[in-house]
């Protein structure tokens, strides 16, 4: 099916100011697509808007104006389905104390209209590591281990897209890696995933498609690979046998020298060849002790994207 997995169109979302505060663009008029299947990133500087929208998809936060589709359903004309298409994993820890996660998981269900038949709280609390704790209170929970109960509550319901709001801000590698693999499994075993991250490597790895949002837009939208592509700006570090005085030179080519001798040669690999870098480099008599060189990653073209219009 080529349906997507979410259809956003014209998305936009005013906050109202305080008694004396002008209001909050939040959202400007964002349209985005995320197909089924995807591991998707959503990226952005703090205040981006990316809560706003993850919260607007989770039927938490109302819009002021656009449409969203989830899972083929329209949120305003079939709210319970669209609902139910979606499970969304929160940054907050905000979890009953008084309930142990199996029976977080069974009112869960209960909210979600799950039949008593097709529940799975204890295959859930095992996937997520929690299968000895399910019967301890949430209070006595560590930090990690209610990061797993927040998960398993966003599958209860067995959504078709599930949604993880910085789901490693904070965590040990213990757990991120534990978060890693079973998106990893739930992906393979055709669960659409959505991730805001400001981990950009975690987001370089994890992510198929990604989308960067600016100031309530969206700024760009594209394959990881793609994104990646974008940038082909080049830096060429290489030693020299021997201390030169002379730098290599020519059109497309940009080169320094750090203080203990070693070149850095700038250049973008669509113009310029390494070939014709290297040519300069033998032209200005260097010869090369040891070379390597550095492309972009998605640091660089997030920077470039999000670096303010005004700067
Ligand atoms: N309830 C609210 N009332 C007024 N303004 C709000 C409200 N929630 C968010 N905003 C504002 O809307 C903008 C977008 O916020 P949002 O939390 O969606 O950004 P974000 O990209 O998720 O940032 P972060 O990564 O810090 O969570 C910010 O300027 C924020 O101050």
């Amino acid at each position: 099916m080529a349906a997507g997995a979410i259809e956003i169109r014209g998305l936009v979302k005013t906050y109202a100011g305080g008694r004396h505060g002008p209001e909050k663009h939040a959202l400007k008029g964002i349209d985005l697509d995320i197909p089924q299947g995807s591991v998707f990133g959503l990226l952005g500087p703090n205040g981006a808007g990316k809560s706003t929208l993850i919260n607007i998809l989770a039927g938490l936060v109302v819009k002021t104006a656009g449409r969203v589709t989830i899972w083929g359903f329209d949120q305003d004309r079939n709210p319970r389905q669209s609902r139910a298409s979606i499970g969304v994993m929160p940054q907050e820890l905000n979890l009953d104390p008084f309930f142990t996660p199996r029976e977080a998981l069974e009112v869960q269900a209960g909210l979600y209209g799950v039949p008593r038949g097709q529940r799975r709280s204890d295959e859930i609390l095992a996937l997520v590591g929690l299968e000895d704790k399910a019967g301890a209170y949430a209070r006595t929970l560590s930090g990690g281990m209610r990061r797993r109960l927040l998960l398993a509550k966003a599958l209860v319901h067995h959504p078709h897209i599930l949604v993880l709001d910085e789901p490693t801000a904070g965590v040990d590698i213990e757990l991120r890696a534990m978060l890693w693999e079973n998106v990893r499994r739930l992906n393979r075993a055709g669960m659409t995933i959505i991730l805001t991250t400001h981990y950009l490597e975690e987001a370089e790895e994890m992510c198929d498609e990604i989308a960067i949002i600016n100031e309530g837009a969206v700024v760009a939208r594209d394959s990881t690979a793609r994104l990646l592509d974008r940038l082909d700006g080049r830096r060429m570090i290489l030693t020299p046998e021997a201390p030169g005085t002379t730098l290599p030179q020519g059109s497309g080519i940009e080169a320094g020298q750090w203080a203990d001798g070693t070149i850095e040669i700038s250049y973008r690999a669509r113009e310029t060849p390494a070939e014709t870098v290297l040519e300069a480099v033998r032209a200005a008599g260097i010869r090369i002790r040891d070379l390597r060189i550095e492309q972009a990653d998605l640091q660089d073209v997030f920077l470039d994207l999000t670096r303010s219009k005004a700067g």
